[in-house]
């Protein structure tokens, strides 16, 4: 059993480190609990292989504590860590049959041989590589080796957390949902922790019961699918999340309205009040696409806009459209009126999020 602990964890490859952007983790706190299935998404360089790689004992960070069950452990190597990681890459050994591949942590550890068969048949089995146990592995196809990578992961039962680090890159894009599947399958069949990272959310929220969103060293939110959907913490949450993300308004308070540019916005009173008293420079307002309403007729609750162009996709239409020179998204229903030239906005208040130096401010809804 492990939860892991991070504790004011932080990680810089310089050797004396001097600003912030030096480091590759800024300081942070985090628990993953025993038996999740986690997904860690970010964008590229955005530090996720080098917290798998703490995690795991490859690299030993520059500061804070890595607890697993509250017991200090940045000082033991990755082979005293019980934990598995998969890479990008499948790591096996060509030469060797499947079932040798999936022996091979097993005998390493001096396991009894009449122990490792029955282990080595069950995860073979799990995995769908039975038929494949007695074939060399270099003669196997990408996603197969990437099976017995995980296989040798499993078949250790001291295992208690598996690290996924972007484990589906070379599997060809109809073999990927199969892999994600048989990944959830062996998370409810085994109580292991399991920390998948992707920069794919699609991946994340298909894998994850939670996911932790990582932006410049720093994970930004921790929460399930929705949450992060529907309650964005940070700018970039609100950014990267949702497809397309969130649109963003910088504005300011000035004579009584909430503007943006020169555009009043029709924000609820409570949103106004919570704008008004902001001791701040940075004030944001999200909303997403998906809460914009189009209208070809003008209320006291809509604004005028200028449509740049419209996209069927199906099952919906995206809209995009310029709003004091920037551009947004809203996304309209099939079936939707034609939009013309003239055409007017409504920012669902309900929907309207505040971000004050990029971090939500619950303004209420009135
Ligand atoms: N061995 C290293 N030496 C120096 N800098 C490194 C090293 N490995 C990573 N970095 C830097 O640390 C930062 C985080 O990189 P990391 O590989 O952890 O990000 P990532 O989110 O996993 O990205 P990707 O998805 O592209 O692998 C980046 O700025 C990267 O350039």
């Amino acid at each position: 059993m492990a939860e892991i602990t991070l504790k004011g964890l932080a990680h810089s490859y310089e050797k004396t480190p001097t600003r912030v952007a030096d480091y590759a983790i800024r300081q942070m706190d985090h628990v993953w609990h025993q038996g999740g299935a986690y997904a860690l998404l970010g964008p590229s360089g955005c530090g996720k292989s080098t917290l798998l790689n703490i995690i795991s004992g490859l690299l030993e960070p520059s500061e804070g504590e890595v607890l697993f069950d509250g017991q200090r452990v940045n000082e033991l190597p990755p082979e005293e860590r019980n934990i598995a990681q998969v890479f990008q890459f499948p790591v096996i050994y060509d030469t060797m049959t499947v079932f040798d591949n999936l022996a091979f942590p097993l005998r390493n550890m001096n396991t009894p041989e009449h122990r490792v068969k029955p282990k080595v048949l069950e995860v073979a089995d799990i995995l769908d590589l039975t038929p494949l146990l007695k074939r060399k592995a270099k003669n196997l196809t990408a996603d197969e080796k990437q099976k017995v990578s995980m296989g040798r992961g499993l078949v250790r039962d001291d295992v208690t957390a598996i690290l996924f680090d972007e484990p589906l890159t070379v599997i060809d894009p109809q073999l990927k949902w199969k892999l994600r599947r048989k990944l959830k399958e062996i998370h409810e069949r085994f109580n292991i922790t399991m920390i998948y990272v992707t920069h794919d959310q699609l991946e994340a929220s298909t894998f994850a019961d939670k996911i932790a969103v990582m932006y410049e060293g720093q994970v930004v939110q921790f929460g399930t699918p929705r949450e992060l959907f529907e309650r964005p913490t940070h700018t970039f949450v609100g950014y990267f999340i949702g497809s397309p993300g969130m649109n963003f308004m910088a504005v300011e308070y000035q004579g009584d309205q909430v503007m943006f540019g020169s555009q009043p916005l029709p924000v609820s009173a409570s949103l106004k009040r919570a704008i008004a008293s902001a001791n701040a420079s940075n004030i944001k307002l999200g909303i997403r696409p998906e809460f914009i309403t189009i209208s070809p007729h003008q209320t006291t609750e809509n604004i005028p806009i200028e449509v740049a162009s419209l996209q069927d996709l199906g099952t919906h239409s995206l809209l995009t459209f310029r709003l004091n020179g920037q551009p947004f998204k809203a996304r309209l229903p099939e079936g939707h009126p034609p939009v013309g030239e003239t055409a007017f906005a409504h920012f669902d208040n309900a929907h309207v999020a505040l971000y004050i130096d990029e971090y939500r401010v619950e303004a209420g809804h009135e």
